[in-house]
C-alpha cells in the first residue's frame, strides 16, 4: 500500500495554476491515486469565453483524463472551482467561498505564475510575488493545514552557477518593491525594472527569486516546502508517455524545427540540456506534500527537480534525437526539411538566421505575392527568432543543482511509493524520452493524424528537391555572373574545365589498354 497516496486519501486540497500545464498533471495524479480524497479546490478565472464550469469540465474531458474515469468515476463531484482571479485583493474570491476554503484545506499545492519571460514588472509582481504573499496569509489562517507546497523554478538563482537547495536573498526586498509598484506609473515602473533585475535575464526568473523570499519573510507558523523544476516537459511515463498541451519552452522550438522554419540555434552543442518530465515534477510535489506534513521540518526545505547532475543531456544529443524522430514521424506541410545546426558563435549564428532563416521566409514572401496571397511567413519567422533569442541565455549555459534533499526524500520513500511516486530521473532513456516527446507534440498539440505520416513524408522528398533544383541554380547564376565580370574567375573555370578534360582523357587511355 502506499503511504502516500493514503496520505492524500480524506483530504482537502487547494490548487492554484490547476489549469496550467502542471496543475493538471498534478489533478490527474491525485485523482487517479487517492480516488477517496475529499475534494479538490481550484482558483479559477473564466478564460476565452469560457466559464469555470466550461474550463474544468473541458480539463476533465481531455485524453489526460481518460484513465481518471476508470478509477474516480465521479470525478466532477469532487473538484470545486472557485472564481478567482490571482491578480486582485483577496484573489475576488467571494465570503462564502473564502471561508469554506479557510476553514476546510488540508494542503495547498501553489502553481498558478505567469511565466511569460517578457511580461511587465507590474504584472509579473502581481502574480508571482504579492499573490503568493496573500495566499500565505490566508494559509496562515487555516486551521487544517498541513503542508503549503510552493512551485518555483530552478532558474530563479540562474544569476549564480552552482546552486544549492537553499533560498538566497534577493538584493531589493519584496516588501519595497511590492509598495513602490503602488504608488509609481506604468512607465517609470517599466524604466526602472532593468536595474532592479540586474543580473537576471528576465522579469520572470527575477519575479520567482522574489516569490522565494516572500514565501521564507512569511512562512512563520506555516509549514512549507519549495520546489524548484528546471525545464518541465512532456510527460514521461504517465498516465501515458509524451502528453503536453502548450507552446511553452521546449514546445514551440520542437514545433518551429518540424516545420523546418527554425533550423539553427544560438545554442553551445555541450550545455547541458536540463529538461524535466512534467511527471517527475508532480511525483516529486506529492512526495513533498505527504512529508512536509508527516515529517513537519523545522525549516522551508527547497527541493531541485533537475536532470542535469543526475542524468545529464546535452543540447546536441537531443537535437540529433530530435531530428531522428522527425525522419521517422514527419510533422505535416512543413516549409523545409527539419535541420538543427547548433552554435554558440555569435557570427555563425547571425550567418544562420540571414541565410536559412530570413532569405528564405522573404523567398517564400515574394512567391505569395506573385501567387496573389498574402505574404506571412516573414512575419512567422520574426515571431519564432524573437522567441528563439529569448530563450538563448537558457541554451548557451551550464548550471550545476545541488540534489541533496530530493535525494534524502528518494530514501525516505517506501519501494512501492518509490515505484507510484517514481521522480528518480536516473532511470530516464532520453532517446526514448524525446522519441515520445516529439509523438506527443505531434498527436496533442499538433493533433495530427499518425494516418498522413506516408504524405508528410511524401512532402518532404519533394521539398528535398525543390532544395537541390534551387541551389544548383542559384550556384549557375552566381557563376555564369562571376565569369562574365571577372577574368581570374574565368581562369579559375579554365582551369577546372581543362583539369576534368585531362583527368577524363587519362581515365579513358588507361581503361582502354587494360582491355
Ligand atoms: C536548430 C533548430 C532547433 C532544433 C530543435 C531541436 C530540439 C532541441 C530539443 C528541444 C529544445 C528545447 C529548448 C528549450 C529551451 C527552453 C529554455 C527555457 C528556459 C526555461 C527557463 C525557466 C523555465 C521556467 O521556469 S517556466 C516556463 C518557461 N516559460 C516559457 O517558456 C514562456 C516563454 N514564452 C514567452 O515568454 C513568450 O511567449 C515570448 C516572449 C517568447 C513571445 O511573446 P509574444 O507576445 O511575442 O508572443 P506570444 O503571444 O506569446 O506568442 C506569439 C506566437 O508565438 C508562438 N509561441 C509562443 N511561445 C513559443 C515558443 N516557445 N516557441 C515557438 N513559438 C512560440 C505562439 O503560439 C504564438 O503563435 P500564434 O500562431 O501567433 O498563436
Ligand atoms: N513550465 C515550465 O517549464 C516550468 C514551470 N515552473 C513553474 O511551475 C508553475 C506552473 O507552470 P506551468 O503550469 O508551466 O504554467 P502555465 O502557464 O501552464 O499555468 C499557469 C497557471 O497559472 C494560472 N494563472 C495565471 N494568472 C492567473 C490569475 N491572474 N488568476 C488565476 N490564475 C492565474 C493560469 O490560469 P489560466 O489558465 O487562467 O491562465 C494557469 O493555470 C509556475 O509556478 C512556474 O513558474 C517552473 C519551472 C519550469
Amino acid at each position: 500500500m502506499s503511504m502516500i497516496a493514503a496520505f492524500y486519501g480524506g483530504k482537502s486540497i487547494l490548487i492554484t495554476g490547476a489549469t496550467g500545464f502542471l496543475g493538471k498533471v498534478l489533478m490527474e495524479k491525485l485523482f487517479r491515486t487517492s480516488p477517496d480524497l475529499k475534494v479538490i479546490y481550484i482558483l479559477v478565472r473564466p478564460k476565452a469565453g469560457q466559464t469555470l464550469q466550461q474550463r474544468v469540465f473541458q480539463i476533465l474531458n481531455s485524453k489526460l483524463f481518460e484513465k481518471v474515469k476508470e478509477v474516480c468515476p465521479n470525478v466532477h463531484e469532487k473538484i470545486r472551482a472557485i472564481y478567482a482571479d490571482l491578480s486582485q485583493n483577496d484573489f475576488a474570491i467571494s465570503k462564502e467561498d473564502m471561508q469554506e476554503l479557510l476553514s476546510c484545506t488540508n494542503i495547498i499545492f501553489h502553481c498558478a505564475a505567469t511565466v511569460r519571460f517578457d511580461d511587465t514588472l507590474r504584472h509579473a509582481v502581481q502574480l508571482n510575488v504579492t499573490a503568493t504573499r496573500q495566499l500565505l496569509l490566508m494559509a496562515s489562517q487555516m486551521p487544517k493545514l498541513e503542508a503549503v507546497i510552493h512551485i518555483s523554478t530552478a532558474y530563479s538563482n540562474c544569476n549564480l552557477k552552482h546552486i544549492d537547495e537553499v533560498i538566497y536573498p534577493c538584493p531589493v526586498e519584496p516588501k519595497k518593491i511590492i509598495d513602490s509598484l503602488e504608488w509609481l506609473d506604468d512607465a517609470i515602473i517599466e524604466e526602472i525594472a532593468p536595474k532592479l533585475i540586474r543580473d537576471w535575464p528576465n522579469i520572470y526568473t527575477y519575479t520567482k527569486a522574489l516569490g522565494e523570499m516572500v514565501v521564507q519573510q512569511e512562512s512563520r507558523s506555516l509549514t512549507i516546502a519549495i520546489i524548484r523544476p528546471s525545464i518541465v516537459g512532456a510527460t514521461w511515463q504517465e498516465p501515458f508517455p509524451g502528453w503536453v498541451d502548450n507552446i511553452n519552452g521546449p514546445n514551440g522550438l520542437i514545433i518551429a524545427a518540424g516545420k523546418g522554419f527554425l533550423r539553427a540555434l544560438k545554442a553551445a552543442p555541450k550545455a547541458v540540456a536540463d529538461l524535466i518530465p512534467v511527471d517527475t515534477v508532480v511525483n516529486l510535489m506529492l512526495a513533498v506534500g505527504w512529508y512536509t506534513a508527516v515529517h513537519r521540518p523545522k525549516s522551508t526545505l527547497v527541493y531541485h527537480s533537475t536532470s542535469g547532475n543526475l542524468n545529464p543531456c546535452n543540447w546536441h544529443k537531443m537535437g540529433v534525437q530530435v531530428l531522428a524522430t522527425f525522419e521517422k514521424i514527419p510533422l505535416e506541410r512543413a516549409f523545409r526539411r527539419p535541420y538543427a545546426n547548433f552554435t554558440s558563435n555569435n557570427f555563425t549564428s547571425q550567418y544562420w538566421n540571414a541565410v536559412s532563416h530570413q532569405a528564405p521566409a522573404i523567398i517564400y514572401d515574394c512567391y505569395l505575392r506573385l501567387t496573389g496571397r498574402k505574404p506571412r511567413m516573414t512575419k512567422v519567422m520574426n515571431q519564432i527568432l524573437r522567441t528563439a533569442s529569448m530563450l538563448e541565455y537558457f541554451l548557451n549555459r551550464s548550471w550545476e543543482w545541488s540534489t541533496y534533499n530530493t535525494e534524502m526524500l528518494m530514501s525516505e520513500l517506501s519501494p512501492e511509493d518509490q515505484r507510484v511516486f517514481n521522480f528518480d530521473v536516473r532511470q530516464l532513456n532520453w532517446l526514448e524520452y524525446i522519441e515520445n516527446y516529439v509523438l506527443g507534440v505531434k498527436k496533442y498539440l499538433l493533433k495530427e493524424d499518425m494516418a498522413g505520416i506516408p504524405e508528410a513524408k511524401q512532402h518532404l522528398k519533394r521539398l528535398r528537391n525543390i532544395h537541390y533544383l534551387f541551389n544548383t541554380a542559384l550556384f549557375l547564376i552566381v557563376w555564369r555572373l562571376l565569369i562574365a565580370r571577372s577574368q581570374m574567375a574565368r581562369n579559375v573555370w579554365f582551369f577546372i574545365v581543362s583539369f576534368c578534360y585531362k583527368f577524363l582523357s587519362y581515365f579513358r587511355a588507361s581503361s582502354t589498354l587494360k582491355v
